[in-house]
């Protein structure tokens, strides 16, 4: 076992802690059928996961953790909805899952009115789980929705593989994306606090552990090394976290001032927001020719990219494209974004970016409009863009125009409908609202330039001492202008 194979392991760990010592020698597991290589090779990396859990004086690797999933199956518990619901859900899974990486082997949803507290799917069905599993030699199971440590805990010993939520799984691809230094620092904190929660819990069964076996253990004697250990791991996440939170802040402030220049300059702004995968960073490449990565991927996009466009009339915007939502994003991903999206708070204008081919897209409005409101960002002004018209049901999308009538209709693909949707976006940009009647002298072109970019102009003529001007402004350049403000005599 190399190195570096070792470090490897402890990431798998960050996300999934395990009891370390316990599980190889645990007569109960033993007891189990052995299903082969698999479960043989899952014990070597139980038994690696305990030297190297140790290794978590450096926390910074969290950074780079990969679950690494291969062959999984999925799992779902299906408690309100249509059939065709709980079938999207599962599709949708299934793309998160690809997205991270992994083969999907096979699904299950399971009908209850509650998810089982104990085992999530419920005691009956986890035999039939694991058969699955071993049929089809999975290497771990997908759970949708956020499963407490405990579930985890119980569904991996009795299904025999690893077992992972979807909060890990979107964390997981998030890690994989995130480029820019923010963008790791706030899915590393994200990561940190999901697995403190993780810790918290397999600390608790440690102890229990450690107690029993060490039967005189109770009290003071009860606190076996095990249990110290993770108490030392969390006060070092905590540390990290806060350091974390510290740097987050200083980002988050040269953000702000960048943003604040914007807004001084009186540039309006649009930030193109939706649901992952609905063709956002399509839409700006459009828009803008900006270059911007696409990719048949969920979450392709964490860092929020602004570009300049110009609109006909020659107004100068910013289109910011963000990161996607979905449906049921970790509440420590939205914590973590938060400062990414405080971007959309700040719009003059939402461009929310809706797949018209996706077979539920008012459930995607309404996770985007959820994530909206946790956000602050409710209360902007927002146009509904339907997207991908090339391949949706004709059908589909004369149903959904009629339940969204203002929404606009294009393809970011054929750039059908984008003219359109110029349009709007001109129409719908705040107008600059102080009114000027300027003779700008030639020896100022720059303010000429700055009313063309950032003004309306009414009127414009070229006079001998320099250029004539009917416009409006924003009050800041209004201000500027003011000494050169031509009386009704001189006009
Ligand atoms: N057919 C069709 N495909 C499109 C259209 N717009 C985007 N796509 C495809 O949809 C996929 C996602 O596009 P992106 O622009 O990366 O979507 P996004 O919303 O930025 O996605 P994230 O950044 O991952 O949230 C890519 O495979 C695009 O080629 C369209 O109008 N028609
Ligand atoms: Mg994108």
């Amino acid at each position: 076992m190399t190195e570096h194979f070792a470090s490897d392991r402890w990431d798998d760990e960050a996300v999934l802690p395990e009891r370390p010592t316990d599980r190889i020698d645990d007569p109960v597991w033993d007891e189990e059928p052995a299903p082969g290589d698999l479960d043989l090779e899952e014990r070597n990396s139980l038994r690696r996961v305990v030297g190297l859990s140790t290794e978590l004086a450096d926390v910074t690797e969290v950074e780079y953790r990969q679950l690494r999933l291969e062959r999984v199956v999925l799992v779902s518990v299906w408690t309100s909805g249509t059939q065709q619901d709980a079938d999207n859900t599962m599709f949708e899974l299934k793309a998160l899952a690809e997205t991270a990486g992994s083969q999907v082997l096979d699904g299950l949803i399971q009908r209850r009115q509650h998810p089982d507290p104990a085992t999530y799917i419920g005691s009956g069905k986890v035999q039939e789980l694991r058969e699955v599993v071993v049929s089809t030699g999975a290497d771990t199971v997908i759970c949708d929705g956020e499963l407490t440590p405990a579930q985890l805990r119980t569904l991996e010993d009795r299904v025999g593989v690893k077992v992972v939520d979807r909060t890990a799984l979107i964390l997981d691809i998030f890690a994989q994306h995130a480029k820019s230094v923010e963008g790791k620092a706030q899915v590393e904190l994200a990561q940190l606090n999901y697995l403190k929660q993780r810790l918290r819990g397999w600390g608790d069964s440690l102890s229990r552990q450690v107690g029993g076996r060490a039967s005189s253990g109770a009290g003071i004697g009860g606190r076996g090394p095990g249990e110290t250990k993770i108490e030392t791991d969390r006060r070092r996440i905590s540390h990290r976290i806060s350091q974390l939170r510290h740097k987050l802040r200083d980002m988050e402030g040269t953000r702000a001032i960048k943003r604040a220049d914007r807004q001084r300059h009186a540039v309006p702004s649009v930030a193109i927001v939706g649901y992952t995968n609905a063709g956002k960073s399509s839409l700006l490449n459009r828009l803008t020719h900006a270059g911007v990565l696409v990719e048949d991927a969920l979450f392709a996009t964490l860092d929020p990219t602004t570009r300049r466009a110009t609109t006909d009339d020659g107004r100068v915007f910013t289109l910011t494209d963000t990161v996607g939502f979905v449906r049921h994003l970790p509440t420590d991903l939205v914590e973590a974004f938060r400062s990414t999206l405080e971007e959309t708070t700040q719009a003059d204008l939402l461009l929310h970016v809706v797949d018209g081919s996706d077979p539920d897209p008012l459930g995607q409005i309404a996770a985007v409009r959820e994530v909206l409101h946790d956000v602050g960002a409710q209360d902007r002004p927002e146009q509904l863009v339907i997207n991908k018209i090339d391949q949706a049901d004709r059908d589909a999308l004369a149903v959904l125009q009629l339940q969204v009538p203002d929404a606009i209709l294009v393809s970011a693909r054929t750039g059908e409908g984008v003219d359109d949707l110029r349009r709007v976006i001109e129409e719908r940009l705040p107008v600059p609202q102080v009114e000027v009647r300027v003779l700008i002298p030639w020896a100022r072109g720059d303010l000429v330039d700055r009313i063309h970019r950032e003004g309306e102009i009414v009127a414009l003529e070229h006079h001998d001492e320099g250029t004539r001007i009917d416009a409006r402004v924003h009050p800041d350049l209004a201000a500027q202008v003011a000494a050169f403000t031509v009386t009704d005599d001189e006009r």
